[in-house]
């Protein structure tokens, strides 16, 4: 099974006027292996959207290399998927139609399109919903249809961008749940970009910290040895807090630890 490899990534974004290019990201070098879960945090514009987008294939490398299986990525393709905050659901379409959608543009037969859509639609709980429209959904649920729709073409690897960011935290723990059960269950890899470290560390087999911008780079990757499958009751052991703490404090480069209301402060925007 090939694995995502980024090689000293460097991401710049062009001046306005005639002034110097705004370097974004500095140089990540990271691998993804096959059936990996690598969360990412950073402080905020480090540089999180623009590291996945460049391995999405949407933003180019300025400098080194982004390859899946050894084969540098120069744009999108079939092998990789991104989930993004919003849903951005077809709203004429039902959630059958809606994750049938890509696979139908991809000219999969209408048929097996339908099947396989049912099959993922089934794997992310929404098997009794299927007939249903995007305006009959909750936010929690439209996040699944996408969920399906990304992992409906068998992509290698899921790009997620804070894809429960918008979701309330009752609905957004539930959602992380699911998803380390849907990923068990299509062993897909994935990179998961997130502001909020307790996700990081309940999701990954490791966290990439990386550096404020610009021209970010990893600050330290930290590996998660708990135990899978993990349990909601996780995140309140000794050993959950302790790492998240290290996380947070690899983050924030501070050495002092936070009250707890000055860290939640500093995860969201
Ligand atoms: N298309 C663009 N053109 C110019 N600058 C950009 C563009 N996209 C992003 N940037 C800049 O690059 C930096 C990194 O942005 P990016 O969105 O990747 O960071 P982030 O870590 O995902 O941010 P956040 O934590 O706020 O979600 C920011 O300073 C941003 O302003």
């Amino acid at each position: 099974m090939p694995e995502l490899r980024l090689d000293h990534l460097t991401i710049d974004y062009p001046a306005r006027d005639r002034g110097p290019a705004y370097r974004a990201v500095g140089g990540v070098s990271l691998t993804v292996a096959p059936g990996e879960f690598v969360s990412v945090v950073g402080p905020s514009g480090c540089g999180k959207t623009s590291l996945l987008h460049a391995v999405a294939g949407l933003v180019p490398a300025a400098a080194g290399t982004v390859s899946f299986g050894g084969t540098p990525i120069r744009g999108p393709g079939p092998e990789r998927a991104v989930v993004f905050q919003h849903a951005s659901l077809l709203p004429w379409r039902t959630v059958l139609g809606n994750v049938a959608y890509g696979l139908e543009l991809r000219r999969v037969p209408r048929r097996e399109a339908r099947a396989r859509a049912r099959a993922m639609v089934e794997l992310v709980g929404l098997g009794d919903a299927a007939s249903r429209y995007p305006h009959e959904l909750s936010g929690g649920m439209q996040q699944r249809v996408n969920l399906a729709r990304a992992l409906a073409p068998e992509p290698a690897v899921l790009l997620m961008d804070e894809p429960f960011a918008a979701l309330d935290a009752q609905t957004r723990d539930a959602m992380q749940a699911e998803l380390l059960r849907i990923w068990a269950a299509s062993r897909t890899s994935v990179l998961f970009v997130t502001h909020h470290i307790e996700e990081a560390v309940f999701l990954g087999d490791r966290v990439v910290v990386l550096s404020p911008g610009p021209g970010a780079t990893v600050r330290e990757c930290v590996p998660v040895p708990f135990d899978r499958p993990r349990d909601t009751a996780l995140r309140r052991t000794p050993g959950f807090v302790a790492l998240a703490d290290h996380v947070w404090s690899t983050l924030a480069g501070a050495r002092d630890r936070k009250a707890p209301h000055e860290r939640a402060n500093l995860e969201t925007r």
